[in-house]
């Protein structure tokens, strides 16, 4: 697999992006804490305890919040994408939603169901039904063989062996892993047994994904393909991921949407394009600063009214597509290009106005990608070209 992609043709393969917007959402969170410590409920109950910083809620309680007072939806079908630095509260988080760490304080749904009700029967159901977590230690039994690791979760759901094994050779194959169906996991590369984590938590055919930092351990190359086979997956399937990385340009490609968590907040809530180019703060703007901003930003932000000649000529393009894209159509025609969606002209760009937005000088223009948790596109186009 080709390891030279950028970051808008990683996006151009993820299908059913589109579809995520205003879709109803799968998780509904709401003024969530976890505090890890001594009578850890009293922090968010109390308002001055909850807003201390988190050095001064340590050495006057000796709690942790892990996670403080977050609110967000995820939308059938998106990928939406966790991302901070190390101990932003990250894992906490995803944990939350199903209860693998219980939560403090505050509200979760799974498709309007209350989680923080369910008795423990209905809980383990969530887990193995319904939201399917990968983890970056993927737990594979040695002893058994891939096919056997891959049925494993359909095993214990008490599916009958002939049907379970047919299941896993099928997501074997779709995973990539033909052919290696006998092997045991110590006799698979760190990306191959990768895939059958991914592969086993597929099996149970759950209604979201989420993934926990899953290919931090793989080397670059191996990280990429996974990156891909995830955009692919998502591709076909247009299944509901949660993912969390450290890593942004791992967010930028997959993310439909990312959250920036620092200190277990989130800072910013919006698409990678909302994300770069409207920072919500300046930890945001110097998280972001070397992304290039071209391969995420869409004409959109460059875009001003065209004249009445400029709308009848010049190369056209959708409004999905990148300021990369748009550099590369004005340098070949030397005009401006036209942005027109279904027919209509809806502006014009100009070169000054597409270096503007790579320099990060254009102050969000006609069209902007808006506000940080406002519904939003993938941020990166599919179809660049009208
Ligand atoms: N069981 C625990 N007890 C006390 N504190 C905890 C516990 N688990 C996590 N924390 C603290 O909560 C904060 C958030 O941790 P968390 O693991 O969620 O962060 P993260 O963003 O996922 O980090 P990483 O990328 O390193 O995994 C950190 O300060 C961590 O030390």
């Amino acid at each position: 697999m080709s390891t030279t992609t950028t970051v808008q043709e990683a996006a151009a393969e993820r299908a059913g992006a589109e579809d995520a917007k205003g879709a109803e959402p799968v998780f509904s969170v709401d003024g969530l804490w976890k505090v890890f410590g001594p009578k850890a409920d009293r922090v968010p109950a109390d308002p001055e305890l909850a807003a201390l910083s988190a050095a001064e809620l340590r050495s006057r309680t000796g709690c942790t919040a892990a996670v403080r007072d977050v609110s967000f939806d995820v939308r059938k079908g998106e990928v939406f994408v966790v991302m901070g630095l190390s101990g932003s509260g990250k894992s906490t988080l995803v944990r939350c939603l199903t209860r693998l760490i219980e939560p403090t304080a505050g509200t979760i749904a799974i498709d309007g169901e209350d989680v923080r009700a369910m008795d423990r029967a209905r809980l383990r159901a969530l887990r193995r039904h319904r939201a399917a977590m990968v983890f970056q230690h993927f737990g594979l039994l040695p002893h058994r063989s891939v096919l056997d690791n891959v049925a494993y979760g359909l095993e214990v759901q008490g599916v009958p062996k002939r049907e379970r094994r047919a299941k896993a050779q099928e997501v074997v194959a779709k995973v990539g892993l033909e052919g290696m169906e006998q092997r045991r996991p110590g006799q698979l590369s760190g990306g191959q047994q990768q895939r059958v984590g991914l592969a086993r938590a597929l099996a149970v055919d759950p209604e979201v994904l989420l993934f926990d930092e899953p290919f931090s351990a793989l080397d670059p190359m191996i990280r990429r393909d996974m990156q891909e086979e995830v955009i692919r997956l998502h591709g076909e399937e247009g299944r509901t991921m949660v993912f969390i990385t450290h890593d942004l340009n791992e967010a930028l490609r997959l993310g439909d949407r990312i959250a920036l968590m620092r200190d277990g907040r989130i800072v910013q809530l919006g698409t990678p394009e909302e994300i770069v180019g409207s920072p919500a703060d300046d930890y945001v703007r110097e998280f972001v600063r070397d992304v290039p901003r071209e391969q995420v930003m869409t004409v959109r932000r460059a875009m001003r009214a065209a004249s009445a000649q400029e709308a009848g000529e010049g190369p056209a393009l959708s409004p999905e597509a990148t300021v990369s894209q748009a550099i590369e159509a004005v340098a070949r025609s030397g005009q401006t290009a036209r942005v027109v969606d279904q027919g209509r002209c809806l502006g014009v760009v100009d070169s000054d106005a597409l270096l503007e937005v790579v320099a990060g000088t254009a102050n969000g223009s006609a069209g902007s990608a808006g506000s940080a948790g406002s519904a939003g596109s993938a941020g990166l186009a599919r179809e660049g070209v009208a």
